[in-house]
């Protein structure tokens, strides 16, 4: 197992290119389950979690194929040899999942394994299964599986009224209503970018979609999808991650492909906290505004609301802030494991239930420590480019499965940062 070793070190100065979003290639790599025609996303992240799901998607008989150094990923799923996501692919990863929706469509029958909850949260996935039933499908479930079965003559519209925002869910539902008979409606739909990213690509294969991007879509089905060629949409969660960076280090970084649109929130909550933050064709661009960052208090919603991804990020921003914070976790029950590793660190940070209350100290010190989810080890990275002495994160695989060449992308900012080997 490897750690990285960041030294707090001064300003961070120069440009760090933002990859495809991890949240929609995931979903967007099912979608090529839709059709017998072969799917080309470019902009793809290079990421384990992208590498899971090309081995779940082989298990299906699809063929993937990873060209120039991982950029590209070729699909096709013209021979699917099977409708079983199995337990052993699914429980390394949650969004295995979003094989059910397409896969029913399809062909009809599915068998996914139940994802099961991990370190954030318990993550059901009964809004899923609502969802698809709504379009005609039995379900049942049977020794840790999902067995769904579409009715005769294949899923049929119907009206999906969510009770409350998912937006796995809504991918799930939107990629199988692409198939069904006649008109979809789903409200209370999530409205991520990489909603829109996924109804794009839908489009881009013949799907009739509207409303994307809004609380409503509506989906007209069609007889069958065809191929298509896919860029995905910029990763707004490691945009607005690296954005921290010369907010809590100094400096001032360009994030090349950044767009404040997919950010509006966050980009307004860093400015309220002292960041200046401008855009150009290039990217966005951000360094501390005047003075000192203040303590400012966020609440994680849905898009277009501020990002639960983003929340264990700006907590390490808020370590070294002037005044106290107040974080309220909204989305997930079980969010704030990197509070105690920021105590380590010399942080001030009372979880109470769903908040965390961050009282700012002049500086953090260097501290072993590890995460166990991805967004929570980042922070933790984060907090460690400015704190005194040095910083080791263990459990890296977690930040392999969410930031591509994290070391890199941040020594060529003039980060002090390396990942080694541990012993033993
Ligand atoms: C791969 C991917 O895109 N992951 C993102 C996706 O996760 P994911 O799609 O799993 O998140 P959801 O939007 O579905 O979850 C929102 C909330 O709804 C609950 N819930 C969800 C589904 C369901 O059937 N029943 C239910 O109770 C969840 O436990 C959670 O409390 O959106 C989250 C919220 O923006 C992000 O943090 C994740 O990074
Ligand atoms: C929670 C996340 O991912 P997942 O839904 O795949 O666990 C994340 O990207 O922060």
């Amino acid at each position: 197992m490897d750690s990285i070793i960041v030294t707090g070190n001064g300003p961070l100065c120069g440009t760090i290119p933002i990859a495809g979003a991890k949240n929609a290639c995931l979903t967007l790599m099912p979608a090529t389950l839709l059709s017998e025609e072969p799917l080309t996303l470019t902009n793809a992240p290079r990421l384990s979690d992208i590498r899971t799901m090309t081995t779940l998607l082989q298990s299906l008989g699809a063929e993937v194929s990873a060209l120039s150094d991982g950029l590209v990923l070729a699909m096709s799923s013209h021979d699917l040899n099977g409708d079983r996501a199995d337990y052993d692919i699914v429980r390394k990863m949650r969004a295995s999942i979003l094989v059910l929706g397409p896969l029913l469509a399809r062909l009809g029958h599915a068998v996914v394994s139940l994802p099961g909850g991990c370190a954030i949260g318990a993550r059901p996935v009964d809004l899923h299964l609502r969802a698809l039933e709504a379009l005609g499908a039995e379900l049942e479930l049977r020794d840790g599986y999902v067995h769904a079965t579409a009715p005769s003559g294949g899923l049929r519209g119907g009206i999906v009224e969510f009770p409350f925002v998912s937006v796995g869910a809504t991918e799930n539902a939107l990629m199988a209503a692409t198939l069904a008979r006649g008109t979809t409606v789903l409200k209370n739909a999530a409205q991520e970018p990489e909603i829109v990213d996924l109804a794009r690509c839908l489009s881009a294969m013949g799907a009739q979609i509207g409303g994307a991007g809004t609380a409503t879509i509506e989906v007209q089905g069609v007889d069958r999808l065809h191929g298509a060629t896919h860029r995905v949409v910029t990763d707004r969660i490691e945009l607005g991650t690296y954005m921290l960076a010369p907010l809590i280090a100094g400096g001032e970084v360009t994030l090349q492909g950044g767009r404040r649109d997919l950010l509006e929130a966050f980009c307004a909550k860093i400015e309220e906290a002292g960041a200046s933050v401008s855009e150009s064709d290039e990217g966005l661009t951000v360094r501390r505004a005047n003075g000192p960052i203040r303590a400012v208090d966020v609440e994680t919603e849905p898009f277009p609301g501020f990002p639960t991804d983003l929340q264990a990020q700006m907590m390490a921003l808020l370590c070294t802030a002037e005044g106290t914070s107040v974080l309220e976790e909204k989305i997930f029950e079980n969010r704030f494991m990197h509070a105690p590793e920021l105590i380590r660190m010399g942080a001030k940070v009372d979880v109470h239930g769903g908040h965390a209350t961050v009282t700012g100290v002049e500086r953090l010190k260097g501290a072993p420590v590890m995460a166990t989810d991805l967004r929570a080890s980042v922070s933790l990275i984060l907090a460690g480019l400015a704190a005194e002495g040095e910083t080791r994160v263990g459990r890296v695989y977690h930040l392999d499965r969410g930031y591509e060449h994290v070391v890199a992308k941040l020594r060529g900012v003039g980060a002090d940062i390396e990942r080694v080997k541990d012993d033993g």
